[in-house]
């Protein structure tokens, strides 16, 4: 009698795009994009400058509405939903370190972060309702475990101001994380030393470890052919390919967008970085 085993399941997407497209006037600035993200991957989503790139986070986030598609997170259809609904879903974007509150303590900004999850409104703010003191616990106790993640719970009372950029960005992720969200969505911060994004790419590492998805637009190639699990190509609004870092870094289409992007002096070199291997775009 012959053995079965049990087949594996499909994996569900986390997130799915379907011909998903935003217009500006005459400029299609996402295009028919269809796309998953799997849960418990790190997703690079790169392509030459101008690409769509911000564009495509910002139609995710619902900051912008798409003019054409849907999208789908954890089976649910969030295509018209609002920023703060989307954050309530479970999608949360890294601030940027020029958003964070320089004269607040890390702590508070963490709170910041958390509150967009809260109930109470203003009229419970001002009256110091139950509700409002039990929220406030809340928001306190999600970002002390925020800033555990990004390993900042010692710096807790200091100004955000007296952190050096590495620790702002962590603010920064930790204020997203504060919404105990599924999906990270991170942007690159300026102004990093090396040494910083390599303990940057460590946090990304850790985090989704512990179970967190991300979402990441990076621009230098060697950290996305090292730290990605899968990236997104975008050229002039469209899905130019999606695959892991080794076919990615293969892919005659994608050569090709790099090639001819000046503005990147992109090409596809030799460089390796982190643990993969094969070619990379070589810029930094
Ligand atoms: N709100 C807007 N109104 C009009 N055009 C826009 C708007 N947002 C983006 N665009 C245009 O859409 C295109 C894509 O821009 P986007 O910022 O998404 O590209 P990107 O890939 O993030 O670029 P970069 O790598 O330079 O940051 C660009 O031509 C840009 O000028």
């Amino acid at each position: 009698m012959t053995e079965t085993r049990p087949q594996p399941l499909p994996q569900t997407p986390l997130l799915q795009v379907q011909d998903l497209g935003i217009r500006f006037g005459g400029l299609h600035a996402v295009r028919d994009v269809t796309a998953s993200l799997q849960p418990g991957r790190i997703t690079a989503i790169i392509g030459p400058n101008g690409a769509g790139k911000s564009t495509f986070f910002n139609l995710i986030s619902g900051f912008y509405q798409p003019t054409s598609g849907r999208i789908t997170f954890r089976g649910e259809d969030i295509t018209r939903l609002r920023t703060h609904e989307v954050v309530g879903r479970g999608i949360a974007r890294t601030f940027q370190t020029t958003t964070i509150y320089q004269e607040l303590s890390v702590l508070d900004n963490a709170m910041i972060g958390h509150r967009v999850r809260t109930r109470a409104g203003l009229l419970d703010a001002l009256l110091r309702t139950g509700r409002e003191r039990r929220d406030e616990e809340e928001s306190r106790a999600g970002a002390l475990r925020a800033l555990d993640r990004v390993g900042l719970a010692g710096q807790a009372t200091l100004p955000a101001g007296a952190l050096n950029q590495e620790g702002k960005k962590r603010v920064g992720i930790a204020m997203a994380l504060a919404s105990d969200p599924h999906l990270l969505l991170d942007e690159p911060a300026a102004g990093m030393n090396p040494e910083e994004t390599v303990n940057l790419m460590g946090l990304i590492r850790d985090l989704v470890s512990g179970g967190l998805s991300v979402a990441l637009v990076e621009h230098k190639m060697s950290l996305v052919m090292g730290l990605a699990d899968d990236i997104l190509v975008l050229h002039h609004g469209q899905k130019i390919a999606q695959g892991t870092p080794a076919h990615i870094s293969r892919d005659p289409a994608v050569v090709e967008a790099y090639l001819g992007s000046h503005a990147h002096g992109g090409q596809m070199g030799q460089e390796q970085a982190g643990r993969t291997q094969g070619t990379g775009v070589n810029h930094a």
